[in-house]
C-alpha cells in the first residue's frame, strides 16, 4: 500500500467529522453567516502567508531540483490566493483588513506555528507530510461541496478555488512527492509522517471549527 492511501485511511474518520461539521455544511448550503466567513477569511489570509513561506522553506531543504521548483510554485501560488484574497473577497464580503481585527488567532497561531516548527526542526520528509492535508483536505472537501452546492451559494467564487483541475493538479503532485519521499525512507520515518499528516488534519478541522465559533485570545 502507497504512504497517502495509508495516511488517508488513517484520517477517514476524522475526514467524516469535517464533512459534517457546520461551517462546511452551511458553507454548502450558501447559509454560513458572513461574520463567520469574515472571520475565517482574516484568518485564512494570515495562514496562507505563512503557509507559503513554509512551502518554499521546504523547497530550499530539498535535494533534488524538480522537488525544489515544484514547493517554491507551491509556496507562490499560497501567495497568490493570498493576494486574491484580499483583492477580491475581502472587498466582496466586506472583510476588515485593520490589523487588530485580523490578528492571528490561537487555532490559526498554532497551526502556522506547527508547520513552522516541523519545516525547522524535522526531516524534511515529515515536513511534506505536515503540508499535506493543506493541499489534499482542501481537495476533497472542494470537491464534495461543489457536488452538493446548492443554486445562489453566495460563496460559490471561493469554493471555485479548491475544487478546479489546477488546485487537483497540485495536489497529486503534492501526494506523489509524500509517496516517493516515504519509499526512499525508513519505517520510522514514514510513522512520524503519518503522525504528521494526522495532527495537520485536525488542525484542518480546528480551524474550521475556530471560525465557525469565532475563537479568539482572551482579552
Ligand atoms: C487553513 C487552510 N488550510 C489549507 C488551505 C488550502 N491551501 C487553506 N486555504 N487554509
Amino acid at each position: 500500500m502507497r504512504w497517502s492511501n495509508q495516511a488517508w485511511t488513517n484520517i477517514a474518520p476524522l475526514y467524516d467529522h469535517i464533512i459534517a461539521m457546520p461551517f462546511i455544511q452551511e458553507l454548502k448550503a450558501g447559509t454560513l453567516p458572513l461574520k463567520k466567513f469574515q472571520f475565517y477569511m482574516q484568518q485564512d489570509a494570515r495562514y496562507l502567508e505563512h503557509f507559503g513561506r513554509v512551502l518554499a522553506y521546504i523547497g530550499s531543504k530539498s535535494t533534488e531540483n524538480d522537488q525544489a521548483i515544484q514547493f517554491f510554485d507551491f509556496g507562490k501560488n499560497a501567495l497568490i490566493v493570498e493576494k486574491a484574497l484580499h483583492e477580491t473577497y475581502f472587498k466582496q464580503f466586506k472583510v476588515v483588513d485593520a490589523h487588530e481585527d485580523s490578528a492571528i488567532q490561537p487555532i490559526c497561531h498554532h497551526y502556522i506555528h506547527f508547520l513552522k516548527s516541523t519545516a525547522a526542526f524535522e526531516p524534511i520528509e515529515v515536513a511534506v507530510a505536515a503540508v499535506l492535508p493543506c493541499f489534499w483536505i482542501y481537495k476533497e472537501v472542494g470537491d464534495y461541496i461543489v457536488a452538493k452546492a446548492q443554486p445562489n451559494n453566495p460563496y460559490q467564487a471561493w469554493i471555485d478555488t479548491y475544487s478546479g483541475e489546477d488546485f487537483a493538479e497540485g495536489v497529486k503532485k503534492a501526494i506523489a512527492f509524500a509517496d516517493k519521499m516515504a519509499e526512499n525512507s525508513t519505517e520510522d520515518i514514514r510513522i512520524q509522517m503519518w503522525q504528521a499528516f494526522e495532527k495537520a488534519s485536525q488542525l484542518e478541522y480546528q480551524f474550521w471549527d475556530a471560525a465557525y465559533h469565532t475563537i479568539r485570545w482572551k482579552e
